[in-house]
């Protein structure tokens, strides 16, 4: 499969590389920008970003940005519930690669807090998130190849109360996957100024084929991003 062989509706755009390096500097590049053009004219920025393999090295580059940092507040779309010591916490993937270089100064807003089990947190993880007023300025989505993104994911039982649910984040517990989640809801990423989904890989656009072919988001739920406009960046 080609990534000019998905039948993409006309709101989503595609940004595709021959290499990885090369995607990484262009997003780095227009998520650079955006920022930058949201402390300009507001004062001030968000940046929510995924978890998983694929955001590393573009973590990495974006660390390095000259970029108003301390007026750009980080979060997470999601976080597997487990201290930020645990090798699987999304909290320590971004500390360790974002937080770092000029960015070590941005404000970051984590959705892991301790001694609480996952659903019982997600009160208070909401009032943290209300410090993010209005769109979030970016939204970096991953996806899995069983369709979820953020951990949207089909198996669990929670889906459909993050879907309709009308607070910033929620929490879900994944059957296919490891730990319980807190995850950033529909209704909290799509009010956002820009949404990238950013996939590498033949077998992700596959995903992305079933997903589009199926369009219904409760058995493949970035479908449901697909519904609205949405850049994808895409690298072998
Ligand atoms: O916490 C997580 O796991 C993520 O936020 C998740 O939604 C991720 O983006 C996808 O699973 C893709 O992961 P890879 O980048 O590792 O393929």
């Amino acid at each position: 499969m080609k990534i000019s062989d998905l039948k993409l509706p006309e709101h989503v755009s595609v940004k595709s590389f021959d290499s990885r390096i090369a995607l990484t500097n262009a997003l780095t590049e227009s998520i650079s920008q955006q920022l930058n053009a949201a402390v300009s004219a507001k004062g001030t920025a968000s940046l929510a970003v995924s978890g998983g393999s694929t955001p590393v090295p573009l973590f990495q580059a974006l660390s390095k940005q000259d970029l108003p940092w301390t007026h750009i507040i980080t979060t997470l779309v999601d976080d597997r519930w487990v201290a930020p010591e645990h090798k699987d916490s999304n909290e320590a993937l971004v500390r360790t690669h974002l937080l770092q270089n000029k960015a070590a100064q941005a404000p970051f807003i984590g959705l892991w807090q301790a001694n609480t089990p996952a659903s019982a947190a997600a009160a208070h993880v909401n009032t943290k998130l209300s410090a993010i007023e209005g769109p979030l300025t970016t939204v970096i989505l991953g996806m899995g190849n069983d369709g979820h993104t953020a951990s949207l994911f089909p198996c669990s039982t929670q889906l459909p109360l993050a879907f309709n649910s009308d607070r910033d984040c929620e929490a879900v517990k994944p059957t296919t996957a490891p730990h319980s989640r807190m995850t950033l809801t529909p209704k909290r990423l799509f009010n956002s100024e820009q949404r990238i989904l950013h996939i590498c890989g033949e077998d992700k656009l596959d995903t992305l084929a079933k997903a589009l072919e199926i369009d219904d988001p409760n058995t493949m739920p970035i479908g449901l991003f697909l519904r609205q406009p949405i850049t994808i960046y895409w690298a072998p």
